[in-house]
């Protein structure tokens, strides 16, 4: 297991603690909370004609919150209940003024029924935790209503299976980032066009999240899926997961408005003779990015749901070639 106290001798995560924070290759400077580079305000509304009912669930967490607030600023209707792993909650969560219901696990299939009923086209958005993806997808595929799955971890073979056995529509997306999105193309290009260039590189993996983030990585794991198929490996156990904030601050170079939510990501590959070496990093600060493209992915589904299309799973990658991310 890569150490942070012990590093290889030939690669330690001095990539980012060597740049520092203002170094010439410091981490790009992500926009103060005081002054967002692109804030969600900018984003206009869909027409009339696309203004579906959208249900997010997770409401009670962070991307809950920022999609929720997201699909409201488009003109979508936000559907007044989200759930909770928690029972007897009791509570409301305010959101560009719908008072969002939070039910228990007990109650949630009745009261997603109901909302089939009242909204039979609503596409639900999941923000949950990777230990509710798979029951949470079930629960989607045994009523029949389509959904995003942003949520990381779970089983993902489970996941396909389930909705490959109910014949739902779904899309499934560790990452919905419009740009990361778009070098995860490449990569699976790259990959498709060059099987194993890079036989016998030894592939490192750093990823730095907020401390709260429960699991590894989902879009690390894409990548390296990727990175498999060039011809390197990388045990996964072995990917360097940074989740102190002291650590992230001084030796990855997270702005500190930006410690409670970023997702800085470095790849750096050797050659085997050491003489070659190839880095790739994608950071982002804040949550704008995949909230938007949360909406985009629910906007893309409910067409697809819509026009009743033959194929029923799809992911970012399709989205983004439909020219569907804003
Ligand atoms: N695809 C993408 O682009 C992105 C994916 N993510 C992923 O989204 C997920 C959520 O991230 P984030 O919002 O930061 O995490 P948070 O911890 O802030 O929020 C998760 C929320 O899920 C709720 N929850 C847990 N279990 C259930 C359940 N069974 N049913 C309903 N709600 C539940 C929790 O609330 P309670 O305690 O009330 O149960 C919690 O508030 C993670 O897996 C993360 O990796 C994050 C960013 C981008
Ligand atoms: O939990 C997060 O924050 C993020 N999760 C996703 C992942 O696991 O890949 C996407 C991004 O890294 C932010």
């Amino acid at each position: 297991m890569l150490s942070l106290r012990a590093p290889p001798r030939t690669f330690s995560p001095a990539p980012w603690r060597r740049r520092g924070r203002h170094g010439r290759f410091a981490a790009p400077r992500c926009a103060s909370a005081a002054a967002p580079a692109a804030t969600l305000e900018t984003a206009s509304s869909p027409p009339a004609s696309l203004s579906f009912p959208i249900l997010v669930n997770g409401c009670t967490g962070k991307m809950g919150v920022s999609v929720a607030e997201a699909a409201t600023k488009r003109g979508l209707h936000l559907v007044p209940v989200s759930f909770s792993s928690r029972e007897n909650l009791d509570k409301t969560v305010q959101i560009g003024g719908t008072d969002i219901e939070i039910y228990g696990p007990s109650a949630r299939e009745d009261v997603l029924s109901s909302v089939i009923d009242e909204y039979p086209d609503v596409v639900v958005v999941d923000y949950t935790a990777p230990d509710s993806v798979n029951s949470n997808a079930e629960l989607y595929c045994n009523l029949g209503v389509p959904f995003v799955m942003g949520t990381t971890g779970g089983n993902k073979q489970l996941l396909y299976k389930a909705v490959q056995d109910s014949n739902n529509y779904a899309l499934i997306s560790p990452q919905m980032g419009k740009q990361v999105v778009a070098l995860l193309a490449a990569m699976e290009t790259i990959a498709e066009r060059f099987p194993g260039a890079y036989s016998g590189y030894r592939l490192e993996v750093l990823e730095s999240h907020q401390a709260g983030k429960l699991d590894t990585s989902g879009t690390a794991k894409d990548m390296i899926a990727c990175f498999e198929k060039l011809g390197m490996s990388c045990d996964m156990d072995r990917i360097v997961k940074i989740r102190d904030p002291e650590q992230q601050l001084y030796m990855v170079g997270v702005p500190e408005e930006h410690i409670g939510g970023h997702a800085f990501h470095l790849y750096h590959m050797t050659s085997p003779d050491d003489s070659v070496s190839l880095e790739i990093q994608h950071n982002v600060c804040g949550r704008s990015i995949y909230a938007e493209g949360s909406v985009d992915a629910a906007v893309f589904l409910y067409k697809k749901v819509q026009s009743m299309d033959p194929k029923r799973i799809y992911n970012m990658i399709d989205v983004l070639e439909a020219g569907d991310m804003r």
